[in-house]
């Protein structure tokens, strides 16, 4: 998405949402500090539907209850014999089924064909409409090999490889992943978009003004960084002050 006039100035840094620890941890690998992010363990609802509706909904909830930038992800295995699914509802076809089951639905088809899709939406607030970014692996459903430690990755072998995810080593599935190519959308969109992010100076200033317009006054007494309880109705996220001046650094 091309950047249009002026940067959009954030006041927290984005937070991808998730309730999997496995998906944070390869985010994490991924991104490095290239977005500055933080995350949270939440288990949003989802919507039944087609994968980017389902992302773009996550990300709608998840933003309402973060009351600012966050970034979610939807993920999908999707068969090619049956016409895409069991897709974005995977995670209970594999909680039902487990490997095995998985590739018995297979089992009547000569095209055992796949591809995982990851779909992250980022919102940048409540109200926004989010922006999706999509990424696609080929490959093709396997009897289950390697570790058993992230959902379907032992029965996942991408096209070109003779190892399932689950196989590899974890820096090799991050190069070639659904997920790395998702992100790698991501940030192209963050250096283009070039977001800025309220700093300790433009949250003092805002306090000075509200301050001389007599709406400040227990303000100066709650200014210290740590105060959680601040009553700043008009700057609801002056807790994460601390944190913005460090991902200001880091963004530089
Ligand atoms: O809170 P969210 O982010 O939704 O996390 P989730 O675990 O519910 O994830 P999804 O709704 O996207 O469901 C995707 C399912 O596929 C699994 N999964 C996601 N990415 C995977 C990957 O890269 N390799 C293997 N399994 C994966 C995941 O554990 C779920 O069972
Ligand atoms: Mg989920």
């Amino acid at each position: 998405m091309a950047a249009t006039g002026r940067a959009a100035a954030l006041l927290q840094p984005v937070t991808f949402v998730t309730g999997n620890a496995k998906k944070l941890e390869e985010v994490r690998a991924i991104l490095g500090n290239s977005i500055p992010f933080r995350s949270l363990k939440l288990d949003l609802p989802e919507l039944q539907g087609e994968p980017e509706d389902i992302s773009k909904e996550k990300a709608r909830l998840a933003a309402k209850e973060v009351s600012g930038p966050v970034l979610v992800e939807d993920t999908c295995l999707c068969f090619n014999a049956l016409k895409g699914l069991p897709g974005p509802y995977i995670k209970w076809f594999l909680q039902k089924l487990g490997h095995e089951g998985l590739n018995n639905l297979l089992m009547a088809y000569e095209d055992k064909s796949a591809y995982a899709l990851c779909v992250f939406s980022l919102a940048l607030g409540p109200n926004a409409d989010p922006i999706t970014f999509l990424g696609k692996t080929l490959g093709k459903i396997v009897p289950p090999r390697g570790p058993n430690d992230f959902g379907w990755d032992p029965i996942f072998q991408p096209d070109g490889y003779d190892q399932t995810y689950a196989e590899m080593p974890k820096e090799e599935k991050n190069k070639i992943s659904h997920r790395s190519r998702a992100l790698a959308l991501v940030k192209s969109h963050f250096a283009e978009a070039k977001y800025t992010f309220e700093t300790e100076p433009s949250i003092q200033q805002k306090w000075m003004r509200l301050r001389n317009l007599g709406l400040g006054q227990n303000m100066e007494k709650n200014k210290d960084l740590n105060n959680a309880s601040a009553p700043a109705p008009s700057m609801p996220l002056l807790n994460f002050r601390l944190e913005q001046a460090e991902v200001a650094q880091q963004w530089r």
